[in-house]
């Protein structure tokens, strides 16, 4: 006897008529301006709530030293968030715009202004990009203590693309300017 396939059944595949591989990613949150806590836990939140998107990990909360910031900048609230994902880069770097506006990011001509939230995408598996909405992997990570310590805590053996060991990367870069907040500590639900 012969099958015949019953065309009622579809998978989510072929209802985008595309394959998404799923990619270990990297997001890098912070804050100082508002309620800076609130803010990086509604990050989370947002995070954790976007479908295809599952959080598996983050990170100590550390208070840190503006870089590259305007004088009148008040110190840092951050933290990295690790996740899983099928979302396409460009999907994802939209829900990091998306959030950062809900909790009222201005954004200013002023290079690095204070800001209520700020969502960095660092990496996202192995994708590589090179245009102004979105670059992969985040051109500057590599040079920030504020992204390396949180991320170390989470996986002390992280490998950053083309640019090496975290763990390297960390112990080159000054990290005098950041210091753990033992009484301070972000939830996912
Ligand atoms: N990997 C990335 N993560 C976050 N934003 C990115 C990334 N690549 C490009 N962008 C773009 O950068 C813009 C946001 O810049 P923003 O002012 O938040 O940068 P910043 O966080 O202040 O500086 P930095 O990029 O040095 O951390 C957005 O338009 C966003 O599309
Ligand atoms: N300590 C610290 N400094 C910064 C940060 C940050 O998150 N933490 N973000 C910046 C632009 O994204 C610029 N400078």
């Amino acid at each position: 006897m012969t099958e015949t396939p019953n065309p009622n059944i579809v998978d989510a595949d072929s209802l985008t008529g595309e394959m998404h591989p799923i990619r270990r990613v990297v997001v890098a949150l912070g804050s100082n301006l508002g309620e800076r806590l609130s803010s990086l836990q509604g990050a989370v939140d947002a995070l954790a709530d976007t479908p295809d998107f599952f959080v598996t990990g983050v990170s100590p909360v550390y208070e840190t030293e503006p870089v590259d910031s305007p004088e009148e900048a008040k110190p840092y609230l951050n933290a990295v968030v690790l996740a899983d994902t099928t979302l396409p880069a460009a999907r994802l770097m939209e829900r990091a715009l998306a959030i950062e506006d809900a909790y009222e990011r201005e954004r200013s001509e002023v290079r690095n202004a204070p800001r209520t939230l700020d969502v960095d995408l660092i990496v996202v598996g192995d994708r590589r990009s090179n245009e102004d909405f979105l670059r992969l992997p985040h051109p500057r990570a590599h040079q920030r203590a504020f992204v390396l310590q949180p991320w170390h805590d989470l996986e002390p053996d992280a490998v950053f693309p083309e640019r090496g060991p975290i763990a390297d990367l960390l112990a080159d870069v000054d990290g005098s300017g950041v210091r753990r907040r033992e009484d301070l500590a972000l939830e996912v639900e």
